[in-house]
């Protein structure tokens, strides 16, 4: 009986936390913001060429490429297509920990694709790629997994706004991250502008935007904009190298990492009350869960 109890606190936990999450993921726009996915996809897909490929390891660590190298890995309408059914997929990784995004052909990504760019000109085919890519780059750093955007060569544009869309960023050797939407008479679209306030704070973002500098390693690290620099530009050896630097934050159970993520997450979006409600149902959906019995059952000894 006592363990038909247990199972079933442990499931009306899990079901609060999905719900509590569930809605933390709920996208920025939907039908209700005049906002129709179907239609702005279908704009979008006659815009064809590149790749979002994934692969879920099974150490839980994903590695996510945007492979479009004969145009410097930029975003053309399919692939914003594509991006947004990966992290679909990410989303439902029970397993997953942790996720590594980069580009290939040595570089990260030169943004939209100009070609998309200059036929969806209008104000209105804008805003609407503007919002699916808010949408999709939210959904994206709301994962529950710890995300790594590894820039190699070139991060521009849209491509710069996604490095903010991941909770860390590596650059490796020579590697620049470059907002130059000003040059391009834009701000920022896919949601990179607010996520760079709360990175690096709003005088280094106001100057990082409005002179649309090269961020290159040194000023990466001084503004925090990245948190580590890799020591080799060799063929592999960045994601060998990303992949052992996020391996010392997801040691341990998925359940724990993902429920360490949703705790930093809330932490970080919502009011204070809000956050301790959340961290509070978050806790309840680890507290004798199986990683905590195992590890009551040794004598812990954290030296
Ligand atoms: C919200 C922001 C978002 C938006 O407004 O929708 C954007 O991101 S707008 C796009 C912003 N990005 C750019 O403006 C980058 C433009 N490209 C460059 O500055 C340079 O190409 C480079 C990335 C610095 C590389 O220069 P280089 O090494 O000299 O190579 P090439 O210039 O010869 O490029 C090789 C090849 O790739 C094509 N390319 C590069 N970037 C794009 C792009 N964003 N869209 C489409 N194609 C791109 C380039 O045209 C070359 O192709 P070919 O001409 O066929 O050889």
């Amino acid at each position: 009986m006592a363990l038909q109890n247990i199972g079933i606190r442990l499931l009306q936990k899990t079901q609060n936390v999905l719900v509590v999450f569930q809605k933390r993921s709920k996208a920025i726009y939907t039908n209700a913001s005049c906002f129709n996915e179907e239609e702005i996809k279908e704009k979008l897909q006659a815009f064809p060429g590149g790749s979002v490929d994934l692969i879920k390891q099974d150490s839980g660590i994903a590695v996510l490429t945007i492979n479009n190298p004969n145009h410097k890995n930029a975003f053309t309408g399919t692939m914003m297509i594509q991006l947004k059914d990966r992290i679909d997929q990410l989303e439902q990784w029970t397993e997953g920990k942790g996720l590594i995004v980069q580009g290939t052909a040595n570089t990260f990504c030169s943004g939209s694709d100009l070609n998309a760019v200059r036929a969806l000109s209008s104000c209105q085919d804008g805003m609407k790629m503007c919002m699916f890519m808010q949408n999709t780059l939210t959904q994206l750093l709301r994962l529950p997994l710890i995300s790594v955007a590894l820039v190699e060569g070139k991060a521009l544009g849209g491509g710069a706004e996604l490095t903010t869309a991941c909770d860390f960023r590596l650059m490796a050797p020579g590697s620049e991250i470059r907002f130059v939407h000003k040059h391009m008479g834009l701000v920022p679209g896919w949601g990179g502008g607010a996520r760079l306030v709360r990175i690096v704070g709003s005088q280094n973002a106001l100057k990082i935007l409005s002179t649309a500098c090269k961020v290159d390693q040194d000023l990466a690290l001084q503004t925090r904009l990245a948190d580590d620099i890799l020591v080799s530009n060799e063929e592999g050896r960045p994601l060998e190298d990303a992949l052992k630097w996020l391996s010392d934050f997801t040691k341990g159970p998925a359940a724990v990492i993902r429920s360490v993520k949703k705790v930093v997450l809330s932490g970080r979006e919502l009011t204070s009350d809000e956050a301790l409600k959340t961290e509070k149902e978050v806790f309840g959906s680890v507290w004798g869960g199986p990683a905590n019995v195992e590890a009551l059952a040794q004598r812990p000894k954290h030296k």
